[in-house]
């Protein structure tokens, strides 16, 4: 891991710094599967998912008869932890449900919401390096709550073809049926253009690797909406002196784990902290199943030493983490001052990974310091609204005179003329 002491402002923009593949290589890389699936659709598909997922597939849908005999490949213990999970992320996204307001602004103006649906929404569950069933959850649920009527999912198929039975079995708790063997940049141009089995939708979600996040923004440019860029994981850590270095050194690798270019950083006010850390770091890692992938993200992983709290909680907004963990005696008040963070974790009894599976928030977020602008997945996402108004006589009467003047100040008579041929007539 590369260490900092004291770093001066100067030095913080290579802290802050991803380990990202070279933009302009990745976007042609990527314009090229996309057209290819725009031209030819099913085919190119299939052929990017023989040269990327090392598969050759007939059909790119799942059947009905393998969705649902999912659930008779899962232990109960894992189908009872999904379903804790599933409740618990449930009851939070549905606390969070926007609840339409009717104001009056005006006597006689009156301003509505209303909220809706998106139609028809695609979901991307990555599966390159582990089969992240969870991730159905996190879209799965709050697009259910929003209520939208077509789910598409897409996730990339096993060196046997097969979609892992947590995938399906989570798709079906949550009412998707329509999953498709497609991943990568491949999958995400397939559901922004549409091919013969895959739709098109109005809106694609969900995390991936580099590709896949480039394509959504690419495919974004070409009319699709898009939920975020959410890419390689990445986890901060902010300690001081209460935090425990095997705690701290636990976080850091569960997202290091991820992927070669996940990272993870410790900003600490201690430097005995940040000493013992990096020990634990060594010895936790070398007993880890996915060691040689945690390895690789540690090497570009950085510890960090600040001689005050207030540089650190600067460093960590600058930063603008995917995940933020608080390992602090006043966690709280620290939390109060974090302005830049997709999901934030309080006290030494919060990991990561609690977040990740189960306590109830999303874990599709902003990564690459998007949380400076970017929110986490919420049933908001999947909704869009519709104003309404409607004005009186006597409302237009009193809004009449602001509209007039600020429709002439800006040239546009005709806009001033809809609102005065109203008030003339009725003065007549
Ligand atoms: N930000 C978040 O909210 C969040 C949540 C969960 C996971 N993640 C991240 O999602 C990512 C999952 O990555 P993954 O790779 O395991 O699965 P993935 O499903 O995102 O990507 C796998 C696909 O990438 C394509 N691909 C692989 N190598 C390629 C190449 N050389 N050229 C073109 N395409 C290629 C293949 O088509 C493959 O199917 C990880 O980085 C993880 O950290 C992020
Ligand atoms: N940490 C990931 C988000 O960056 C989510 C995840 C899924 N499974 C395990 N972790
Ligand atoms: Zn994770």
């Amino acid at each position: 891991m590369k260490k900092y002491l004291s770093p001066t402002t100067g030095s913080w923009p290579a802290i802050v710094a991803r380990p990202v593949f070279d933009t302009k290589q990745l976007q042609e890389k990527v314009q090229a599967v996309l057209e290819s699936v725009r031209l030819r659709g099913d085919d190119a598909v299939k052929e990017f998912t023989q040269t990327f997922d090392g598969i050759q597939l007939d059909a790119l849908q799942v059947s009905s008869q393998e969705i649902d005999t999912a659930e008779d490949r899962l232990s109960e213990g894992l189908k009872a932890a999904i379903k804790t999970a599933l409740k618990n992320i449930y009851v939070f996204h549905d606390a969070h449900k926007v609840k339409p307001i009717r104001t009056s602004t005006m006597p006689g103006v009156t301003c509505w919401k209303k909220v809706l649906p998106i139609e028809k929404v695609g979901l991307y569950i990555p599966g390159g390096s582990a089969p992240l069933f969870s991730t159905v959850l996190m879209l799965g649920i709050p697009a259910q709550i929003a209520g939208c009527k077509e789910i598409v999912l897409c996730t990339p198929p096993g060196k046997d073809g097969d979609i892992h039975p947590a995938i399906l079995y989570a798709a079906q708790l949550t009412g998707i049926t329509k999953i498709f063997r497609a991943g990568g940049a491949q999958a995400i141009a397939a559901m922004a253009y549409g091919t013969a089995s895959i739709p098109k939708v109005y809106k694609i979600f969900g995390p991936g690797n580099q590709y896949v996040t480039c394509a959504k923004q690419l495919v974004q440019m070409e009319g699709v909406a898009i939920d975020m860029p959410a890419g390689p994981s990445e986890v901060c850590v902010l300690a001081d002196d209460t935090a425990d270095a095997g705690f701290v050194a636990s976080d850091l690798l569960s997202q290091a784990e991820h992927g070669a270019d996940s990272q993870s950083v410790l900003i600490t006010v201690s430097e005995k902290i940040m000493a013992t850390v990096e020990q634990e770091v060594e010895s936790q890692l070398s007993i880890l199943e996915r060691k040689d992938i945690a390895q690789k993200s540690i090497a570009n992983s950085k510890l960090v030493y600040m001689d005050n709290m207030d540089d650190a909680i600067d460093l960590v907004n600058e930063y603008a983490p995917e995940h933020l963990i608080i390992s602090c005696a006043k966690a709280e008040a620290i939390a109060e001052r974090i302005t830049n963070a997709g999901s934030v974790f309080l006290g030494n009894y919060s990991p990561e990974s609690a977040g990740d599976y189960a306590s109830g928030t999303n874990h599709t977020l902003p990564t690459n310091g998007f949380a400076k602008a970017y929110s986490g997945i919420s049933v908001e996402s999947f909704t869009k609204n519709i104003t309404f108004q409607q004005l009186t006589e006597d409302g237009l009467a009193n809004i009449a005179e602001t509209v007039v003047e600020m429709a002439a100040a800006e040239g546009l008579s005709a806009h001033a003329n809809a609102v005065k041929i109203r008030i003339n007539k009725n003065s007549n």
